[in-house]
């Protein structure tokens, strides 16, 4: 194919191809480029290392140092189904590829000066899935206020009471484990609902769209995955003695109590600085008039909440026993939730507060968990 003026293509062998022109394409790409013999080594290596790997993580052993455990046949390597299946899913993305984009975007400048063009088409998953409008209402229904706690939350403790009921029909009564389970899980919905207003001051509601992550996350995740731990024990029975139950109940209560005194603390400093429970707390001034606390609980770790969030987080998972990973999900989650949350949080919390939240990371270094994180 002719070369055009804008063509940056890296010239090919020259001669007839049509692929080399002197003059319109500048000078032979070639011959800026660096010669590495090591292109030929990784051109080998490359495709040998990702085989080796495949190889050892499908053995027993699963040795990376050392010979790969077998060499598969060639009717292993070959297969006309999977060329097919990967050609359908080159097209499918090709497809993809190819559908009308919501923006253009130019690339880098060529050596000719000129710009290529390319579409920018992946825009409309992500919007969809974080969402484009802040406050979805039609007039005063606001569908992402009232999804963030009413069917959600509420479905998720109606959820665990129908599994407490149906262990009771199954062994006469429900276990120990179910009760804790149920009574932690209730007072955590039952707090956020008598904390109704601290919502408003959540990111969700102040920064984040109303898309398939919140909408899914409210309506299916939260009372389907967060009732995980009451779905495993109506299965799963799990022997409870007292002491380990009070041990049990002592971490919940820990938890919450760190967990509603960090957000009572920094909601009524945010509502009322000179409340007279709030007043006496050390503060840091920033360029936007509001303060930051830097004693009390936010002097301890920067989000003192989640990590008693993640306490009770645990200790929902403990009367579950040791024996599954199943019921330490929803920990594993949280824990990967609030760390990309806070995050975030500290990126919004950097462009609002600039130097002042700098001075707030210096005096307090910690994020969630006291000198680990
Ligand atoms: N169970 C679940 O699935 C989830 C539970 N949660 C829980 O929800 C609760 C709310 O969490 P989240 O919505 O993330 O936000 P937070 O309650 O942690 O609030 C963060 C905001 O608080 C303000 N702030 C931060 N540091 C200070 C300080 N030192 N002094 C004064 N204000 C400060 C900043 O906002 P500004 O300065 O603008 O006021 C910041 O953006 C938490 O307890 C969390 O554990 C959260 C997500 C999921
Ligand atoms: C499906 C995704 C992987 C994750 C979805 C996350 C959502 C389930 C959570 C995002 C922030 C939430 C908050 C709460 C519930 C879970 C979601 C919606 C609370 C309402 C829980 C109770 C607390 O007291 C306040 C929380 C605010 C944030």
């Amino acid at each position: 194919m002719p070369r055009g003026p804008g063509d940056d293509r890296a010239p090919g062998r020259g001669g007839g191809d049509g692929l080399v022109s002197e003059g319109s394409c500048g000078a032979d790409a070639r011959r800026d480029r660096p010669r590495s013999p090591g292109a030929a080594a990784l051109m080998l290596l490359l495709p040998a290392t990702m085989f080796h790997l495949l190889l050892v993580a499908r053995s027993g052993p699963a040795r990376l140092l050392g010979p790969p455990p077998y060499l598969p046949g060639p009717e292993a390597l070959w297969s006309p189904q999977m060329l097919l299946l990967w050609f359908t899913w080159l097209g499918l993305q090709a497809a993809l590829y190819l559908l009308p984009a919501r923006k253009v975007a130019e690339g880098q400048e060529l050596k000719d000066k000129s710009r290529l063009r390319y579409p920018i088409n992946g825009n409309p998953i992500y919007d969809f899935f974080l969402g484009r409008e802040l406050n979805p209402r039609i007039w005063s229904f606001d569908f992402k206020y009232f999804c963030e706690l009413r069917p959600g939350l509420i479905g998720w403790v109606l959820i665990n009471l129908a599994l407490l009921m149906q262990e009771a029909e199954l062994r006469g009564s429900p276990s120990l484990a179910m009760w804790l389970v149920n009574g932690f899980q209730l007072l955590y919905v039952g707090d956020a609902l008598w904390h109704e207003e601290a919502v408003l001051t959540t990111m969700d509601i102040t920064h984040d769209g109303f898309g398939f992550m919140l909408a899914f996350g409210d309506l299916a995740w939260v009372p389907f995955t967060y009732s995980l731990q009451a779905q495993f024990l109506l299965h799963h029975p799990q022997p409870l003695g007292l002491p380990m139950a009070s041990v049990i109940c002592l971490i919940n209560a820990v938890g919450y109590y760190i967990f509603r005194g960090a957000n009572s603390q920094k909601n009524t400093f945010r509502k009322n600085p000179s409340d007279p429970r709030v007043a006496g707390l050390e503060t840091i001034p920033t360029a936007t008039g509001r303060q930051l606390l830097v004693s009390g609980w936010w002097g301890v770790v920067r989000h003192p909440n989640y990590l008693g969030d993640l306490i009770m987080a645990l200790a929902w998972s403990l009367p579950c026993g040791v024996s599954h990973l199943l019921p330490y999900f929803y920990l594993l989650y949280f824990t990967s939730l609030l760390v990309h949350r806070e995050a975030r949080d500290e990126q919004q919390c950097l462009r609002k507060y600039g130097l002042a939240w700098h001075e707030y990371c210096r005096r307090v270094p910690y994020r969630i968990l006291p000198y680990v994180y």
